[in-house]
């Protein structure tokens, strides 16, 4: 018996869900729409314009319904082996990394978020000279600038407590609501970490805060001089490093302030715009064979994150057919019962129940 070689093991496994009595009620249903059509186009009346409204609702509920119906079809797990990927890539081989989060407006969003979302990448378990952290902001505030040159140095202490007692919720806001986190570690010194890390936490949070209250944060000197002449659709691009990472020991990542050029008749396009300068700006600097996006009101609560991605993307297999992966998103302070509906778990009960009253 030949043993087989642990570097050729796939790296991930995708474990498909049967669901054939769901398969077949929704073909049956489609059939139902379908069958519904052809009596609209059969019975047609040129006079009877209710039916051609008819006729047009229907027929955009079936495209509706085949849409929602096809992402549901082969619903599938991916299972990785973080393991396999370990044993055939060292630590030192493992492929750089570029971290996109892009921010609009100081106000809606506020950069404590963001920040949090800084926080959670910065302190991913990867190497972190393989990683650099892009923020851009559509916003050109000065707010969001100071809230990062602060986070930057709070970080040189938030990494290496994640890292050392390998915390799994890495933005600090949803780690220190917490309190039993307090209490899930059993070695000495956590206890009296955690509270001073809390409270550097809260200091950080409160000299934003204290910052957003003044017209103008912070003193326009320095680094900052180069807000004084902006305005927020009106200015030239900024591009400040934050933080560079020093080399291998080095437990902090790159971080690379962007505001993208700005001017009022020119369109900027959202975030594909600031997507697009990002990939610019990055392939200029690190030029890393891998990027991560995530929007300022996003976080990663699994630090393995990119490993995981890692284990899909260098695979023999995904390396040929899959060219990004995506983590399903899960919402936090929900507003009670989904109100506005944004966790999307009402679509698939009203696409159901629409189904009835057709
Ligand atoms: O001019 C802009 C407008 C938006 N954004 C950023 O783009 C992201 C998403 O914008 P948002 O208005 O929050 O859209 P959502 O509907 O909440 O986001 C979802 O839908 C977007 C597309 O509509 C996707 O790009 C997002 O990834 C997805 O989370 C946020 O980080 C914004 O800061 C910019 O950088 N520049
Ligand atoms: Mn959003």
């Amino acid at each position: 018996m030949v043993m087989e070689n642990k570097t050729s093991l796939p790296l991930y496994e995708k474990i498909w869900v049967k669901h054939t009595f769901s398969r077949v009620m929704d073909s049956f249903t489609l059939l139902l729409l379908f069958l519904l059509l052809a009596y609209r186009v059969s019975s047609y009346n040129n006079h009877n314009f209710s039916c051609f409204v008819a006729f047009l609702c229907e027929s955009w509920f079936t495209i509706t319904w085949i849409t929602t119906m096809s992402t549901k079809w082969t619903p599938a797990h991916t299972k990785t082996f973080l393991d396999r990927l370990l044993l055939r890539v060292s630590d030192s081989e493992l492929p750089a990394l570029d971290m996109f989060v892009t921010t609009a407006d100081p106000v809606l969003e506020p950069p404590i978020i963001t920040v949090n979302t800084v926080l959670s990448l910065l302190a991913l378990d990867y190497p972190a000279n393989k990683l650099a952290c892009y923020v851009s902001d559509d916003g050109c505030s000065t707010l969001t600038f100071y809230a990062l040159v602060e986070a930057a140095k709070f970080a040189e202490i938030w990494v290496p407590f994640c890292k050392k007692y390998n915390v799994q919720c890495r933005a600090p806001f949803r780690y220190f609501c917490d309190e039993a986190m307090a209490n899930n570690n059993d070695l000495p010194q956590f206890k009296h970490d955690w509270l001073k890390m809390k409270e550097e936490y809260e200091q950080l949070s409160s000299k934003i805060e204290n910052a957003a209250q003044k017209s103008i944060p912070c003193q326009l000197m320095g680094e900052f001089a180069v807000f004084s002449q902006t305005q927020a659709r009106n200015h030239p691009t900024i591009i400040r490093v934050i933080r560079e990472n020093k080399g291998i020991s080095d437990v902090m990542p790159h971080i690379i302030y962007i505001s993208r050029e700005k001017r009022p008749k020119q369109p900027h396009h959202h975030k594909a715009g600031a997507m697009n300068v990002l990939t610019r700006v990055s392939g200029l600097m690190t030029n890393a064979p891998f990027m991560l996006n995530l929007d300022c009101d996003m976080y990663v609560n699994n630090s393995k994150i990119v490993l995981h991605a890692l284990c899909i993307l260098l695979d023999s297999k995904g390396e040929k057919e899959v060219a990004f992966a995506q983590c399903p998103q899960r919402f936090y302070d929900a507003v009670k019962d989904d109100a506005y509906g944004n966790q999307l778990v009402a679509l698939p009960m009203v696409s159901q129940f629409t189904m009835l009253l057709v």
